[in-house]
């Protein structure tokens, strides 16, 4: 573990990322890469692939959280290759020139290093041409060139055209590996064909909508999925089978009722002392709070989607993690509002919000993780063991159909009282 933690080249912690738009391009994404990894990003059109490669490679400001670098030398600029997937260059420059002027930058007397990468690239095919009439491969081959140029630790590479030949491609994906453990070099690619990632990625992160959703070593890939296309062709479907089965699992329906109750309990009265008490807006401690709240939603939002999926041992096995987690996330979120409370005497009036989310986590432990404690579910005071994937479910419908006409009855129950409230107002 040491070894690995000592080997973190980049961590990101809670960063996220919001257009002036309103689009929330990235949500607390906590990350570390490791030195000598190819790491790939992979999800659907606009699920945060570039934004988070772009924001890793410094190209891009993240709207919160932190990034820690660890390179061996202190300059960012000097450390970090990137290729970008826009190129456009003014008229009048040559390809040479630009080689010429990145020398002078970066100070890069290199020349062997220089004329491989040359090599590579094939940059002699257009070597003497201006770069507006270069064509959109070419620019590209330039452009990961240039990311390569001053022998930086980390490169990200943000699109790779599928329209070259295969023996370039061999001869690019071969000098990645080598960049990788001849340079001591890192690499992050964004959406790789298949190919790529079964013969030279060493971890694939799967990201949705902003989140990452799959972190896994290409070992783990291949244990599990065989293949790199079933890998993504089995994500990309439960992803979409979440999307069109938006109803929760009855099941579950009580336990998200209840959940959900007691939070908005918790928000209503955290909006209130906020309302009440302005000098909160843009400090230290509502951010504290905002983000024991993300926490908590984060909850809400796995607990919505485990109902969406069958009661499987490894689904329910996430959630837990993510209530162990999350608990303890928003206990040291806790701990930062306490000494801020001690240090900030007219903050002494929100001791209440203390209390109130002590009370919540004190919810979360007591109630809600006992539900999902270890390979049986616990609800209603009954057990009930978890069934391994594929196994028989009869047992688990049974009880689920128990439930299910337990939630008609408080429907009808809900619908009478409503009926009744109407009458009377009449
Ligand atoms: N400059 C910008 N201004 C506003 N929204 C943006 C901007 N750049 C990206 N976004 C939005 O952020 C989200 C993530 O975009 P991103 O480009 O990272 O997606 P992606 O996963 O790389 O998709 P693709 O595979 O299509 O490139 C999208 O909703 C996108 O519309």
């Amino acid at each position: 573990m040491k070894e690995k933690e000592s080997n973190v080249l980049v961590e990101l912690n809670n960063v996220s990322k919001i257009f002036k738009k309103g689009a929330w391009a990235l949500k607390k994404v906590n990350l570390k890469i490791h030195r000598n990894e190819i790491v790939t990003f992979l999800g659907a059109n606009g699920s945060g692939k570039s934004v988070l490669a772009s924001i890793i490679a410094n190209n891009l400001a993240q709207t919160a959280g932190f990034i820690d670098y660890y390179f061996t030398q202190d300059s960012v600029f000097n450390s970090v290759g990137i290729q970008f997937r826009d190129q456009s260059w003014p008229s009048g420059f040559i390809t040479k020139d630009i080689i010429e002027l990145y020398k002078n930058i970066f100070l890069m007397e290199d020349e062997v290093w220089i004329q491989t990468l040359i090599e590579v690239f094939e940059i002699n095919a257009f070597i003497n041409k201006p770069l507006s009439k270069l064509s959109v491969v070419n620019l590209q081959m330039f452009s990961l060139f240039l990311a390569f140029f001053h022998k930086p630790e980390l490169v990200v590479v943000d699109e790779i055209s599928s329209s070259i030949g295969y023996n370039f491609r061999t001869r690019i994906f071969e000098f990645f590996e080598s960049f990788v453990k001849n340079y001591n070099g890192t690499l992050i690619i964004v959406s790789p064909d298949h190919d790529f990632i079964d013969q030279y990625a060493s971890r694939v992160i799967f990201l949705n909508d902003g989140h990452i959703i799959d972190d896994r070593s290409i070992f783990e890939l291949e244990q599990k999925y065989l293949s790199a296309a079933n890998y993504i062709k089995k994500i990309s479907n439960e992803i979409t089978s979440k999307i069109i089965k938006p109803k929760p699992d009855p099941f579950f329906k009580p336990i998200l009722r209840d959940y959900n109750l007691q939070l908005t309990g918790l928000k209503k009265q955290i909006e209130k002392a906020f309302e009440k008490y302005t000098f909160v807006k843009e400090s230290s401690f509502e951010i504290f709070v905002e983000n024991i709240l993300f926490y908590f939603d984060e909850i809400a939002n796995e607990i919505t989607e485990l109902s969406n999926q069958s009661l499987e041992k490894e689904n329910v096995i996430n959630l837990r993690r993510l209530i162990k987690s999350n608990t303890k996330r928003s206990k040291v979120e806790l701990q930062k509002i306490k000494r801020f409370i001690k240090q900030n005497s007219n903050f002494l009036k929100l001791k209440k919000i203390e209390k109130l989310i002590k009370d919540f986590i004190d919810y979360l432990n007591i109630k809600v993780k006992p539900i999902f404690r270890s390979n049986e579910i616990i609800f209603g005071g009954k057990k009930k063991k978890l069934l391994n994937i594929n196994s028989d479910q009869t047992e688990l419908e049974k009880m689920k159909q128990k439930y299910i006409r337990k939630e008609l009855k408080i429907i009808k129950m809900e619908r009478k009282n409503y009926k009744k409230f109407k009458r009377s107002l009449k």
